[in-house]
């Protein structure tokens, strides 16, 4: 692929429409105004943008959407009916210099450092930190979290998908139809993949994004058919001679022959469905994949697909599988394996065996804990509504915090410890162990000197004083890279496919028992010692002292 196109191909694996200025909260640009007309324009402020605990009650998060937030400060611009808009929808004593000013706003200014997309990443550490005048840092808010929570979230399930799954299956992500609408949906298939899955059934994603599209074909079409009468059509050429080949004959002659094997009556399976099959099979010879549980896996669709698939075969076309959709999924996929395999051994076809067994039906992380314990026979899994609406947890609580303003260290507090914000303008730094995995991560004050290799360092519990440790470090990682700076993307973005590589080597530094499912180890976020000093003097600072009476 020549470089052009390659650009083009990630340019539009950018393209989102919605994705613009007015696309935020109301508050920003009230604030904005109310920042204006006070003298804060020439302030410069520093946001950290950060969630303060895992999803899915688990010990670490993959941060995704970064892309997209770069695409949105290119792009940022408000248009004339924006601006047409803001006049009539704010109230009617909003100076007209202050739309002159929006409308000249660009992010030329703002400078964003960030940890690479696909990253796995922790609490409080920031994920983006965001530099620049006030007013513009500020009016970035609610889109920078739309495009990051929402991607970080869903790339986290689907990797956690990945990881109960094991790397030896197929993950199909099939969730459009369930998935919080168009763009949610769209999303999801974009950050499913990101995090692990192999396909998407979202043809717009797979067109957009270059994510490779799968799928096989539902009830209805099995459904539509009643009778063999119902098919119009039943010959199909050899895929080598060319010869005419009647499909209908040499499926029924096949059903008989397989009924023999597998102890099954022909007169028990469904002639629609056969129909149905025949009819797909000569849509779709090569890789015919069929779905067999419409009336009764084992009674009805295995025979049907076996009979087919033989029958395929002797036309010179290899089926590719089923697909079960009810029921229990670790006794049909077991069953439809052993019948392969009788078949395979009864016919002498030894690639029969290993034809592919898909499932789905409300598949979630627990339902495939709980097949890989009874012993399944699934190579694909075609999951949908638990992964696209992240229905275990449906939201990941990013927030983006000032954190230095004109200079000045800024700290909100909070009756919940883990609520106060850390201050100041940070580094953050992965440290690795002798073993090579990650530690810990330290964040300090960007004035500190990095941490350095062979090097004792104190690393801090942000807030409980007597939790502190010594970590030398066999290697150490500094998160931030400047993305964007000086109006252009800085470091550019890595494509999709080096992304969703980067979510499973980085996966890969972290510890087994951080990652395990039930109960996992918290991996360690700490402070330097400088900071913890600087954290709790500001505190002090800022907390004002009651008085009892
Ligand atoms: N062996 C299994 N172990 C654990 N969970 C399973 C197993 N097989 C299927 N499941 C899950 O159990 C649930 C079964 O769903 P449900 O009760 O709706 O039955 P169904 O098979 O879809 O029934 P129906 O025939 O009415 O469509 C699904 O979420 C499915 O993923
Ligand atoms: O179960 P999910 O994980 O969401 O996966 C997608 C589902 O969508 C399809 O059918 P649909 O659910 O629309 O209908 P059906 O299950 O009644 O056939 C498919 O057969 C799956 O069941
Ligand atoms: O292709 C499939 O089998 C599919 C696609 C979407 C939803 N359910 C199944
Ligand atoms: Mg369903």
């Amino acid at each position: 692929m020549s470089s052009e196109e390659l650009n083009i191909k990630r340019k539009m694996a950018r393209q989102n429409g919605i994705v613009q200025p007015l696309l935020t909260d109301l508050y920003q640009i009230t604030m904005a105004y109310a920042y204006w007309k006070s003298g804060k324009v020439n302030d410069v402020a520093v946001f950290d943008l950060f969630f303060r605990t895992n999803p899915f009650q688990g010990e670490f998060t993959i941060f995704a959407g970064l892309e997209e937030c770069l695409k949105f400060l290119e792009n940022f611009h408000y248009s004339d009916s924006d601006i047409q808009y803001l006049q009539q929808t704010l109230p009617e004593n909003i100076e007209p210099e202050f739309f002159a000013y929006l409308k000249d706003l660009t992010c030329k200014d703002i400078r964003v450092s960030a940890i690479e997309e696909g990253s796995v990443v922790f609490p409080r550490v920031p994920l983006l930190r965001v530099e620049g005048p006030l007013i513009v840092a500020q009016l970035l808010e609610t889109t920078l979290l739309t495009l990051v929570n929402f991607a970080s979230l869903m790339a986290t399930n689907a990797a956690r998908y990945r990881m109960v799954a094991g790397k030896n299956v197929s993950l199909l992500e099939f969730g459009l139809r369930r998935a919080q609408g168009p763009d949610g949906g769209l999303s999801a298939s974009k950050y499913a993949y990101i995090g692990g899955f192999d396909g998407t059934s979202n043809v717009l994603a797979g067109k957009m994004f270059n994510i490779p599209v799968r799928g096989t074909h539902a009830h209805s079409f099995v459904t539509s058919f009643s009778t063999l009468d119902d098919l119009h059509s039943v010959i199909i050429r050899h895929a080598e001679t060319q010869n005419s080949c009647n499909l209908l004959e040499l499926s029924i002659e096949w059903r008989k022959r397989v009924s023999a094997v597998i102890d099954i009556s022909p007169e028990e399976a469904s002639d629609g469905e056969l129909a149905a099959l025949i009819s797909y099979a000569l849509a779709f010879p090569s890789g015919f994949l069929a779905l067999v549980d419409t009336y009764d896996v084992k009674r009805s669709g295995l025979l049907n697909f076996c009979a087919v698939a033989l029958a395929l075969n002797d036309c010179g076309y290899r089926a590719g599988g089923i697909r079960i959709d009810s029921g229990d999924l670790a006794y049909l996929s077991v069953l439809a394996r052993e019948t392969f395999e009788s078949i395979a051994e009864a016919f002498k076809l030894p690639w029969f065996s290993k034809l592919t067994i898909v499932a789905s039906n409300d598949i979630n992380e627990e339902t495939i804990l709980s097949l890989n314990e009874q012993g399944h026979k699934i190579d694909t899994f075609g999951i949908g509504t638990h992964l696209v609406t992240c229905q275990r947890q449906p939201a990941l609580g990013c927030v983006y915090k000032l954190t230095e303003i004109n200079g000045q260290p800024r700290i909100k507090l909070s009756q919940d410890v883990g609520k106060v914000t850390i201050p100041g303008h940070k580094e953050a730094y992965r440290l690795f162990g002798a073993d090579g995995h990650a530690l810990i991560d330290l964040l300090q004050r960007s004035s500190e000197p990095a941490p350095e290799v062979g090097q004792k360092v104190l690393c801090r519990h942000p807030f409980q004083e007597s939790k502190r440790a010594y970590v030398i470090p066999s290697k150490v990682e500094h998160l931030y890279k400047v993305y964007w700076k000086d109006g252009i993307i800085h470091t550019m973005p890595k494509p999709l496919h080096e992304v969703r590589q980067r979510v499973q080597s980085s996966l890969r530094t972290l510890r087994q028992d951080i990652k395990r499912n039930l109960n996992p180890t918290p991996y360690k976020v700490a402070v330097s010692d400088d900071l913890y000093n600087f954290i709790h003097d500001l505190w002090l600072q800022n907390a004002p002292i009651g008085e009892l009476s």
